[in-house]
């Protein structure tokens, strides 16, 4: 795997993360390649990563053993526009766009489809904690080249329909943001409470990674470790009647249901 040359339609934020994902497990940067328009991001990547970058497209197409679109969705088609006849008959080609299905990256592509990868990954492969989530019926060599890319960047999932890719986004791809809300609102009421913008923003963070730490790796469910840290009549009873009586558990349901809604929209 380690041979492959890897390349970039795009370098943007999710590009970045799965960047430094492969140079982390020792992909050797000379065999990544990033097509992307702006210069001064291409000269960013370069010089990060020391990766080879282009502002042409098909250079980083033709040269891919594994070639990872990585456009904006609405972005998708306009960027694959005659690249099909382009590509390496056996370059696996993975979409980390949200919502576009493997039916119109295909017709994009001038039918290029037996070796397309859904996959929808998230911001945290940035530090390595990613959350990648797979979809393909193509070969297994082109399901073992997805899984080693995501797996540079932290947790890989299959899942066997590609219908469930809607869900996936609303949970785990969009997911990070939810988190971010809750800790920038956690900071805020924090400093609003008397803390130091910089203490309170700790606090937030230092909380939001030891929790997640015990929901991934102490084999107890969310509603258990909920109930370890509410003492009945105490503080974080005080804290949750005021969440549940506003309703928190139906806006996060209806959240994920437009986060879903929107992917559907996106798919081209
Ligand atoms: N940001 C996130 O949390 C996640 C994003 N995604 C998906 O990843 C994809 C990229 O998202 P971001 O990195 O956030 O967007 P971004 O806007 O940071 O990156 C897109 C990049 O593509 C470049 N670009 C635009 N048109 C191009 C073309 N024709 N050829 C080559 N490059 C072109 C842009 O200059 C930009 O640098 C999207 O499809 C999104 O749905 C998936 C999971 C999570
Ligand atoms: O907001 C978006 O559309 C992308 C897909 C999942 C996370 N960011």
């Amino acid at each position: 795997m380690q041979q492959l040359t890897i390349s970039f339609i795009g370098g943007g934020n999710m590009a970045e993360a799965l960047i430094a994902g492969l140079r982390r497990a020792g992909h050797a940067a000379e065999l990544i390649c990033v097509a992307e328009p702006t210069e001064a991001r291409r000269q960013q990547l370069s010089s990060i990563y020391g990766v080879r970058t282009t502002a042409d497209n098909v250079e980083a197409v033709s040269c891919a053993d594994m070639l990872v679109l990585a456009v904006k969705p609405q972005q998708m088609k306009n960027a694959l526009s005659g690249m099909g006849e382009h590509l390496k008959t056996d370059a696996t080609i993975v979409s980390i766009a949200a919502g576009v299905s493997i039916s119109s990256l295909a017709e994009w592509l001038s039918g290029k489809s037996a070796n397309l990868v859904r996959v929808m990954p998230n911001t945290p492969a940035l530090v390595g904690e990613g959350m990648s989530v797979l979809y393909s019926d193509a070969g297994d060599e082109h399901h073992n080249r997805a899984t080693y890319l995501m797996q540079a960047c932290g947790a890989v999932e299959w899942v066997d329909s590609e219908q469930q890719m809607h869900a996936v986004t609303a949970v785990s791809g969009s997911g990070p943001a939810y988190f971010f809300l809750l800790a920038e609102v956690m900071r805020a009421s924090g400093v609003a409470l008397g803390l130091s913008e910089e203490l309170a923003g700790k606090l937030a963070a230092q909380t939001a990674l030891g929790a997640g730490r015990m929901l991934a790796e102490s084999g107890r469910t969310p509603e258990i470790l909920r109930q370890q840290v509410t003492s009945p009549g105490g503080t974080t009873q005080a804290a949750l009647d005021v969440m549940f009586e506003e309703g928190l558990p139906a806006t996060v349901r209806k959240a994920l249901a437009a986060a879903s809604k929107r992917s559907k929209e996106l798919a081209g």
